[in-house]
């Protein structure tokens, strides 16, 4: 998408053909910086530090941090060390494991010799079958949004609630709840979005604001506890969230408060829609509370906010009493039976099992 007129991805390779390039999302909106990955420790660390987050380009960074590992070292012992260590890096987002599958079939059968060129272009592929698949989440979403157009007055907005980023920012390109927005708004449909702030991270306030805002879609921050009120008086239309895992059985697990605005579209007749890869989809597992893994983050993530001052200085301060104990659980699972239905590549599904097994069969069951 672009910034300032230049188009950018949030990940890329670099005209040198080994480094990797990524903007540094720990420092928006404020500044734009783009940083340099040039080993598999960086990549690691990039997906810890959350300079790159969002299921879809956790994954895609995971499969650079692999090819950056051959290049250094491409032996079978080299080849698990960093997959291991890409695999620590984040524990909820399937997308890494994914990813991290992915390379490793291709690369384990190869000799040593031909696995630095192998694992670049398979991570090439990765990248570029994300923006693809993103633009196939657009297209069936968009389908949706036309429909609801249709009930609305001439002039008449169509407003859709989302949660945290799952914008281009959070995939290589387009996103996935924010991609059938894009091509709503771009087709001209007159769309407006709620952006929840998405503490403790602020990633619809610092990052979905500031995409839409570049885009120039139309859209209001809220506080994360406005969705309700919002849904009771008619003023969401539709709300479509991203995801870092579905389980087989349709649980859809995505940033904390994501089960909460469902409880509440569920409450209100609101159509609660999940976009996703197919990546994202774990069919290894069939009960998404009990069984998907819950980042617990720092404390400090909670306890202090981070913004910019009037003269322009970034400052974190601390908004919670000195004492006071604070947890910080970074995701939640919100049930199958108050998602609407999923927003895939190949169509809107059903949340359960035979509807995911049969949209994609070649990924099998554990696959
Ligand atoms: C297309 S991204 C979907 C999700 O990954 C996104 O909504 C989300 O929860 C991201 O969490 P984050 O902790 O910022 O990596």
């Amino acid at each position: 998408m672009k910034v300032d007129g230049r188009h950018f991805r949030s990940i890329w390779l670099e005209d040198d053909g080994w480094t990797v390039g990524a903007i540094d999302q720990r420092r928006l909106p404020h500044e734009f910086v783009v940083a340099r990955i040039a080993s598999a420790a960086d990549a690691t660390e990039a997906i810890h530090s959350m300079l790159v987050r969002g299921a879809p380009l956790i994954g895609a960074t995971a499969a650079y941090g692999m090819a950056l590992a051959m290049r250094t070292d491409a032996s079978d012992a080299a080849l698990d060390r960093a997959y291991a260590m890409l695999l620590a890096a984040r524990p909820t987002a399937i997308n890494l494991k994914w990813a991290l599958d992915e390379m490793a079939r291709l690369l384990r059968p190869l000799p040593a010799s031909e696995r630095v060129a192998a694992a670049y272009q398979r991570a090439s592929e990765i990248a570029e079958e994300d923006v693809a698949i993103n633009q196939g989440i657009g297209r069936h979403g968009l389908a949706l949004i036309e429909q609801i157009a249709a009930t609305k007055q001439p002039g008449e907005p169509i407003n859709i609630l989302t949660h945290c980023n799952a914008g281009w920012l959070a995939t290589v390109d387009w996103g996935t709840a924010t991609a059938p927005i894009y091509l709503a708004h771009d087709s001209g449909l007159k769309v407006h979005v709620w952006v929840d702030e998405t503490r403790p991270r602020n990633q619809g306030a610092s990052l979905t604001a500031w995409e839409l805002g570049h885009h120039g879609v139309p859209h209001t921050v809220i506080s994360d506890n406005t969705g309700g009120h919002l849904m009771q008086h008619r003023m969401v239309d539709l709300a479509i969230v991203g995801t870092d895992r579905v389980a087989a059985n349709g649980d859809v697990c995505n940033k904390i408060g994501t089960y909460l605005k469902a409880l509440a579209a569920h409450d209100n007749g609101v159509p609660f829609y999940v976009a996703l890869p197919s990546p994202t989809i774990d069919f290894s597992i069939d009960d998404g509370i009990r069984q998907i893994p819950i980042e617990q983050r720092s404390t400090e993530e909670v306890a202090t906010m981070t913004g910019r001052t009037a003269d322009g200085r970034v400052e974190t301060v601390r908004v919670v009493p000195d004492g006071s104990p604070v947890a910080n659980y970074a995701f939640d699972v919100t049930p199958a039976r108050l998602v609407t239905g999923l927003i895939t590549e190949r169509g809107l599904l059903r949340p359960e099992r035979a509807a995911l097994a049969s949209a994609f069969p070649e990924r099998g069951a554990g696959h």
